[in-house]
């Protein structure tokens, strides 16, 4: 495999040992450790990356962005894990929402009366 494909199964990979560090030991694996303390605690610490990623892009550096945008998908995919979701099922969704315009979308949506 070319090392541009290996690269863009990236996430995959880091999914599929993500999953076999749930029964690791919390003192050997960060994800072990993550999982270990909780739901709240694997979505506390996706928030405060995303902040992160969010406060670099604002800041107009490039690298950083890149280095907290990695963060980010690490907490995401630990976030998938915990909950069950698989790659596959965002990638179903992703591949469903394909050629609906953003705009339209919003549009089609039922208005919301107060
Ligand atoms: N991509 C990552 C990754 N990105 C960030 N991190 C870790 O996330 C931690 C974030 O540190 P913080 O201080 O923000 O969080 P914290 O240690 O939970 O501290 P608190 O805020 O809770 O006090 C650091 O220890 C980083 O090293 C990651 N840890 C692991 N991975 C990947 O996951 C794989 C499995 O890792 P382990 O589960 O550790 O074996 C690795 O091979 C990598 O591919």
């Amino acid at each position: 495999m070319s090392k541009d494909l290996q690269a863009r199964y990236v996430l995959e990979r880091l999914f599929d040992t993500v999953v076999s560090r749930k029964d690791a030991s919390p003192s050997l694996s960060h994800s072990a450790r993550l999982m270990a303390r909780g739901r709240n605690k694997i979505a506390q610490k996706f928030g405060e990356e995303a902040v992160e990623c969010v406060i670099e892009a604002v800041n107009g550096d490039r690298d950083a962005l890149i280095s907290e945008s990695a963060d980010v998908l690490y907490h995401l995919v630990v976030m998938w894990v915990d909950a069950g979701v698989k790659p596959s099922d965002v990638w179903a969704e992703l591949e469903r929402r394909e050629g609906t315009s953003g705009i339209e979308e919003k549009a089609s949506r039922p208005k919301h009366t107060p």
